[in-house]
């Protein structure tokens, strides 16, 4: 869909109209096809501006027909179409010039640009490169170097930077398309040889051949195991090697590589799967669409330990009015300290001012009587909590909602000890939380639509990717956890070691594996926690078995290092050992081989060769698995919502898409059965043994991913 006018009298003028982006689908592309003929064949009219309705240019190819069979005129061949047509072209850009948006934008002669605009070739990002062109036209407009960061990372550019590579030709603060028509008229009888991008020389730096292998030798180490980044560097060293229609070919060769590849698959299922969790539901039938947020213009933090202060510095950067409550005057101190430092780096890196002014330091609950939304972020302990929410209850407004950044603890006790339970919510933050993208939203039976809607809201001003859970031990996220690290364990008591369940599981793509992320973090949490819930009691007078707890088996390992003061990067011993306390380089350490060697040893544990698969399959499926339980239970709604949860808060590798779209690709029948033989193996291991719904789908054929939500619907029903 196009809509052509003539406007002054001798410019046409295309219009691209696809809502809500003016993605080039199908009807888009044979409408500019069969517009630009139109416009080459009226004598009347001397030269064309291509624009797209609502302010928006176009966001690119549309990413929907991907998955099926392509139809309608193809993309290369109509840009070529357009650069080579003997009438100038100008793209009047607004809102975005994204992907195959900008490459239709370099196949003009013209390109004009409104200050407010953004475009870049976001491809990389949905496992795939620039293949209209854009490998090869764009490395010949703005240079070899520039062209590679673009193309490689998939970061948008504003006009401004825009107009500074030399991408677009002109910005404005007017009307786009006005500006654009009145330039076609003067540029109308300008001879075009020189404004075809695809003639002109690909200029490189003489360094050329260092340049690609510094920049092949960084993205091969930040990739992950992700091979989109890699093509986008080979098809820009095409670029610069090779003439035109050769590298054409080349971007061709490795389009198609990339475009029938499962990492392609992956990314642009999680392109939709982080939209859709926008759309949330409870299983009350609440709405995102029917739910209506309140305003909220003042929040509090309660608790300025790390995570307190990556919160309050989350919502001061995203210009709220923050009370910040911590009662321990030295602590307060040093928080005050450290909020102000990280405020003070975040606002220069973005080059805008601190927005120190936005928050109030008090040492008095009372102080928060008047915001609309607090977020407890004290100590992990439900006693403590559950006080701190009657303070809450007692102080504040009756309007007020009060939210627990709590981990895992139970939503509904918290939201017993108030007033108005249906207002409480968990706001689950990841640390640190001025960073972390993720935020899970939890509702307890109480919770109501209003209180969710809000606390989504909220997550989404201050940059987050919300995620509505139900209420349960670790939520989402830490319940998948739990079976994982569980699962790591018990390799290392039956032979394994730490650094090579890493290694295979850093090589599956997580940024750490299990044991360095348990030494970041810090073992003493888990071990608080457990001992807490009465697991962590090594005294085998107490009566209980070492490796048998609450009626499972259980591994103690990471209870005896925290008896000896191991907890990890900050005291420089845990699972491996660092040069000092605080240090970050992690390395093997002797003394916990030795240490493993007597556990198994004192346990008559026979260590038996372990190997890639066995890591994966078991840390893995026993995870998934819990994910499946999770659905089952309607704690999440969909397999989106864990698999966003698990790519933006447990760093699973995106181009894998999460683990339940993994579990899909391995084949669900695959993945039972593996589990199946696991759990033989080790009956003794509950978390082992396949749950009902994955039965329930491999017995239904397994289904596409997208048609879980029924069979989920239909197990749920019969519970
Ligand atoms: C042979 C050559 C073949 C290919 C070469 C070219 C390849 C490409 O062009 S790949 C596509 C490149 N473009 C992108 O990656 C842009 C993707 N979109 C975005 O980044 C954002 O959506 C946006 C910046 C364009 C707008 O952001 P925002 O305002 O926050 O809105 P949403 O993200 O919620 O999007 C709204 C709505 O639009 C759908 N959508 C967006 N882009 C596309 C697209 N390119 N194709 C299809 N649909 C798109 C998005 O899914 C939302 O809809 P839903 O909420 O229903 O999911």
């Amino acid at each position: 869909m196009a809509q052509y006018t003539r406007v002054s009298g001798s410019v046409g003028l295309i219009t691209l109209q696809s809502p809500p982006v003016n993605a080039l689908s199908a009807a888009v592309r044979q409408g500019i096809v069969d517009l630009m003929q139109r416009a080459l064949s009226e004598p009347e009219v001397k030269s064309v501006v291509i624009c797209g309705q609502n302010g928006i240019f176009c966001g690119g190819a549309d990413i929907k027909e991907f998955g099926g069979q392509m139809s309608g005129p193809p993309l290369i061949p109509m840009i070529h179409a357009i650069e080579a047509a003997s009438k100038p072209v100008v793209a009047a850009i607004e809102g975005i010039a994204l992907g195959g948006g900008l490459e239709l934008a370099l196949g003009c002669h013209y390109r004009i640009a409104h200050s407010k605009a953004r475009v870049g070739l976001p491809e990389v990002t949905l496992g795939l490169l620039p293949g209209a062109g854009g490998s090869q036209r764009l490395p010949r407009l703005i240079g070899v170097p520039a062209a590679l960061d673009l193309i490689t990372t998939g970061r948008h550019v504003t006009a401004a930077e825009a107009l500074k590579f030399g991408l677009v030709d002109q910005i404005t603060d007017h009307n786009t398309v006005n500006v654009a028509v009145k330039f076609a008229q003067r540029v109308a009888d300008q001879p075009l040889d020189a404004r075809r991008i695809s003639t002109h020389p690909c200029l490189c730096p003489s360094d050329v051949a260092v340049l690609f292998e510094e920049v092949m030798q960084r993205v091969r180490r930040t990739a992950r195991g992700a091979i989109a980044p890699i093509a986008c560097v080979q098809a820009v060293r095409a670029a610069a090697t090779l003439p035109y229609n050769q590298g054409m070919e080349r971007e061709r060769e490795l389009m198609a590589t990339l475009f029938t590849s499962g990492q392609a698959r992956a990314l642009q299922y999680f392109f939709f799967a982080q939209r859709a969790v926008g759309r949330w539901s409870m299983p009350s039938g609440a709405r995102w669409d029917t739910s209506k947020p309140r305003p909220v213009h003042k929040a509090a933090v309660i608790g300025l330990g790390t995570m307190g202060r990556g919160i309050t510095v989350a919502l001061a950067q995203a210009g709220f009015s923050v009370v910040a409550v911590e009662t321990q005057e030295k602590q307060l101190m040093e928080a005050k300290q450290a909020i102000s430092g990280m405020l003070e780096r975040g606002a220069k890196r973005r080059g805008v001012a601190p927005a120190l002014d936005k928050i109030n330091y008090g040492r008095n609950i009372q102080s928060v009587a008047d915001v609309d939304l607090v977020i407890e972020a004290v100590f992990e302990d439900m006693a403590l909590k559950k006080k701190v929410f009657q303070q809450l209850s007692a102080v504040c407004k009756p309007s007020t909602f009060l939210c627990s950044n709590t981990s895992g603890l139970d939503i509904d006790q918290l939201a017993c000890q108030t007033r108005n339970p249906e207002l409480v919510v968990g706001m689950h933050f990841f640390a640190p939380a001025h960073v972390m993208k993720l935020l899970e939203v939890v509702y307890g039976p109480k919770s109501s639509p209003l209180a969710v809607a809000t606390a989504m809201q909220l997550g989404k001003k201050i940059g987050k990717v919300s995620v509505a859970v139900g209420n349960c031990r670790g939520f989402v996220g830490n319940r998948m956890l739990k079976p994982y690290l569980e699962q790591a364990l018990f390799l290392l008591e039956e032979g394994a070691t730490p650094e090579f369940v890493d290694q295979v599981l850093e090589e599956f793509g997580f940024a750490m594996g299990v044991f360095r992320m348990s030494d970041l973090s810090g073992l003493d949490v888990g071990w608080k926690v457990r001992l807490a819930d009465g697991l962590a009691m090594p005294d085998p007078t107490m009566g209980q078995p070492t490796r048998l707890r609450q009626g499972r088996r259980y591994s103690p390992l990471g209870d005896l290092l925290c008896e000896q003061g191991r907890f990890g990067q900050k005291t420089g011993r845990g699972w491996y050992q660092y040069d000092k306390p605080g240090s970050q380089v992690a390395k093997p350490d002797p003394w916990l081989h030795s240490f493993l060697d007597e556990y198994r040893a004192r346990h008559a544990l026979v260590a038996h060769r372990i190997d890639h698969q066995e890591v994966l399959e078991r840390c893995l499926y026993s995870m998934i698995n819990e994910g499946f339980r999770i659905l089952e239970d309607g704690i999440a709604a969909g397999p989106e919502d864990i698999d966003v949860i698990y790519v933006f808060g447990y760093s699973w590798p995106r181009h894998r898409g999460g683990p339940m779209f993994y579990a899909a690709t391995v084949g669900l029948n695959k993945v039972l059965e593996r589990l199946e033989h696991y759990y033989q193996a080790h009956p003794d291991v509950p978390s082992l043994q396949p749950c009902h719904l994955l039965r329930k789908l491999v017995a239904s054929g397994s289904p596409p991913i997208q048609k879980w939500r029924e069979v989920i619907k239909k197990v749920r029903s019969q519970l």
